[in-house]
């Protein structure tokens, strides 16, 4: 897997793990593969992500510290001589938390096996322990080279069901305000909900009705904002509309580390500071409407704007559409006439595009 965290790229990685949770059933899997470039799917969430990057296993495969320690020094421990990670369930369905204790030993077992940690089959045989405290779940077990190998041709089987995109950079996804973006993230998040992830940005705009703190933005005052940007706490930052908006360097950090393909829904401002950071790497979409009246008709039947806020978002939307003709930031324009076959042009770029 590639983890694209600016300046830092932990490629190949040596650290494969997974998680398969369908319902009450929950089954983690973890291994290293030395030198096997990972073609693993969606399924190789948060665990992976943390634990390719943990200092002991850094050290044992040139890893990047830095991407070790933003990753994990909240998550890790030493106990008993064993690293543990403390990871979240990947899945989004699972609304309840969930946690993951996994131990690993980097040392044991053969060439292209080094070790292993399963955690989830209750047999006596694999040693796992399981145990509920109140919400929360903890697994912590440890098995042998031998039966993870064992398990790597269970959990290709899974992966088999799983569509993801050969190329996994973070996609940027822009267009005027109303034009869309939110309905075609939301129907690409239903359709593959273990394959991507959107960052949560910040604003100084005030909620709308049913937008709760954390899931549509983290919402600040103004000058709390300021401070924010001060302290430099965003990877990009706009004023649109009257209001601020950032994607803040934890938000991509934190969807990052799920093992998900990252989408970011920010307008062209952002696209192009994010486009001109080298340390970044991702893939640009922009959303047309069908026309300006189209646009109109969606800005006020969404019924989120006030009159003079929709004429801000019109004179915006003007002018982000002649740029974008100009602009060379995106790679594909999609006219979102009818929605589906809009979809499914977005569905085309994100899963054709090759690495
Ligand atoms: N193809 C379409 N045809 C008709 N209406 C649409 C279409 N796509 C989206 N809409 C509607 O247009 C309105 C605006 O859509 P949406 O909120 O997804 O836009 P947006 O680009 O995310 O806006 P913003 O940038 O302000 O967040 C919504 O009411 C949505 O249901
Ligand atoms: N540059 C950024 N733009 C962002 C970010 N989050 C959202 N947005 C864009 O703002 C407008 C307005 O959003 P709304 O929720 O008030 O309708 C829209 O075009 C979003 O794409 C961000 O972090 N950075």
């Amino acid at each position: 897997m590639r983890l694209d965290l600016g300046r830092s790229t932990v490629a190949d990685s040596a650290v494969h793990l997974a998680v398969d949770a369908e319902q009450s059933q929950f089954a983690a899997w973890a291994w290293l593969t030395a030198g096997t470039r990972a073609s693993l799917p969606h399924s190789v969430g948060a665990l992976a992500c943390q634990a390719a990057a943990a200092p002991p296993l850094c050290r044992l495969f040139g890893c990047a510290m830095d991407v070790a320690r933003a990753l994990c020094t909240r998550n890790v421990t030493q106990h008993h001589g064993r690293w543990k990670y403390l990871v979240q369930a990947p899945r989004a369905q699972h609304r309840q938390q969930l946690d993951w204790h996994c131990s690993l030993d980097p040392w044991a077992a053969n060439n292209h096996t080094l070790t292993s940690a399963f955690c989830g089959e209750r047999t006596p045989t694999q040693q796992a322990r399981r145990t509920r405290r109140g919400t929360r779940t903890r697994i912590s077990c440890h098995m042998t080279g031998g039966q993870i190998e064992r398990k790597q041709s269970d959990l290709l089987e899974t992966d088999r069901k799983v569509t993801t995109p050969a190329d996994r950079r973070p996609v940027v996804i822009s267009g005027p305000s109303g034009v869309g973006k939110g309905t075609l993230i939301t129907k690409l998040l239903e359709k593959y909900p273990d394959t991507f992830v959107t960052t949560v940005s910040h604003t100084s705009r005030k909620p709308r009705a049913g937008e709760v703190e954390g899931r549509a933005y983290y919402f600040v005052s103004e000058p709390e904002f300021l401070s924010l940007i001060s302290r430099g706490a965003f990877i990009e930052s706009t004023h649109f509309s009257g209001n601020y908006y950032g994607t803040s360097k934890q938000t991509v950090l934190d969807q990052t580390a799920q093992g998900r393909v990252v989408i970011l829904d920010i307008e062209m401002q952002g696209a192009k500071a994010i486009k001109a950071d080298p340390n970044l790497q991702a893939r640009y979409v922009f959303v047309k409407p069908p026309s300006l009246e189209a646009l109109e008709h969606r800005l006020r039947g969404r019924s989120t704007e006030d009159e003079e806020s929709i004429q801000r978002r019109l004179a915006q939307a003007r002018l982000e559409l002649e740029e974008a003709d100009r602009s060379n930031t995106y790679e594909v324009s999609i006219v979102n006439d009818d929605v589906d076959t809009a979809f499914q042009e977005l569905l085309q770029f994100i899963f054709a595009t090759k690495v």
